[in-house]
């Protein structure tokens, strides 16, 4: 198959992206922008932030996570109305439409904009202001992930849990689940242990990053502390082949992001990522942008780029596009739907 059949056929894959944090779908345009207009001063002593070119720039030369994250938490800071939120989550439901993607479960950090007095609803209008849109529109099912700083301490993040309007949210469907981003050095999974207790008797889905900057012991962590039913990113699984085997024999799904852990330096480069080793191990996985204003690209971006460092063939495509679907938390008839365009499409190309 020759690159540009090979481009048309991972752009046909209906894909389900699991790993998407809308605050890093803010394009430097859009930062801009939303910055003059809410009149927001971004810092002055940072050249970063005297041009979009030279905040494309910076964001080619992140030197770790932390490094990422300054830049990631500066720039959410120009959404102020639910205008703001509705206008990045539809440029970020309009790339993912246009790179195939079918259905989307994205996250949002709640406590990142409630400490600058954000209220919730401006957030959660703003989002499903979009979501509707995209549905109409767009045809593309999504759901909302909320997720909780592990910078912060527990007891804060309990706190907001438990927020009468978040809870409602929870209560009345509008989110899914909830999940665990932020620094992950010296923040294991566990502390966060009361707050998913909760979650869980609440009937909400639950996922966590573990595993992206810090050890395979974070990933066993989530999973037994936080009974947690997706792993996102989970990349250092490869260093423990006894949880490796419990993980596949579980059908834990991991949301992995590959341009996003060679950008933050998790890896050395693409070639490193172990999606070969998954693949041999029966370890379910899907694969998606992260925070694709970032790291240079959006979901199909990180589909070519695995295509070309590890050759993979329809038969293996298709094993990844069928856990992602599976791996969803939309309803049965959705992710049917999404398996018959996958065997129809597979079965054009393999004619
Ligand atoms: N890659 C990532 N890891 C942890 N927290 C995040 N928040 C946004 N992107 C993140
Ligand atoms: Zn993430």
């Amino acid at each position: 198959m020759c690159q540009s059949e090979l481009h048309s056929f991972l752009k046909k894959l209906p894909k389900c992206e699991h790993h998407i944090h809308l605050e890093g779908a803010l394009a430097p345009s859009l930062l801009f922008q939303l910055a003059s207009r809410n009149e927001i001063i971004l810092p002055p002593d940072d050249d970063a932030f005297k041009s979009r070119d030279a905040l494309l720039a910076r964001y080619k030369r992140f030197l770790s996570l932390d490094d990422f994250l300054h830049y990631y938490y500066i720039g959410m800071s120009v959404l102020i109305h639910e205008d703001d939120f509705e206008a990045l989550a539809w440029d970020y439901f309009r790339h993912a439409s246009s790179d195939g993607v079918h259905h989307a479960e994205v996250f949002f950090d709640p406590q990142a904009h409630i400490s600058r007095g954000i209220s919730y609803s401006t957030i959660l209008n703003g989002f499903n202001a979009a979501r509707s849109r995209a549905q109409c529109e767009l045809g593309i099912t999504t759901e909302l992930i909320c997720c909780f700083l592990r910078h912060l301490p527990a007891s804060k993040c309990l706190a907001v849990f438990e927020q009468d309007d978040i809870q409602a949210s929870f209560a009345n469907g509008a989110i899914k689940g909830i999940g665990l981003d932020s620094s992950e050095l010296g923040f294991p999974p566990h502390l966060f242990k009361d707050m998913y207790e909760k979650a869980a008797k609440q009937g909400l889905r639950r996922t966590a990053h573990a595993g992206e900057e810090g050890p395979a012991d974070f990933i066993t962590n989530a999973l037994e502390a936080l009974g947690v039913e997706r792993i996102d990113h989970g990349i250092r699984l490869a260093d423990d082949d006894e949880l490796m085997g419990r993980v596949a024999a579980n059908g834990t799904m991991l949301t992995v992001c590959p341009l996003s852990n060679v950008v933050l330096k998790c890896v050395g480069s693409l070639e490193e990522l172990p999606i070969r080793m998954f693949l041999d191990a029966g370890i379910k996985f899907s694969i998606n942008s992260d925070d694709p204003a970032y790291f240079g690209g959006y979901v199909l971006d990180n589909y070519c780029a695995v295509h070309e460092a590890f050759d993979l063939d329809i038969g293996d495509w298709e094993r990844i596009c069928r856990s992602s679907i599976k791996g969803s938390w939309c309803n049965t008839k959705r992710k049917a739907e999404m398996i018959a365009t996958l065997e129809a499409l597979v079965s054009e190309w393999t004619r």
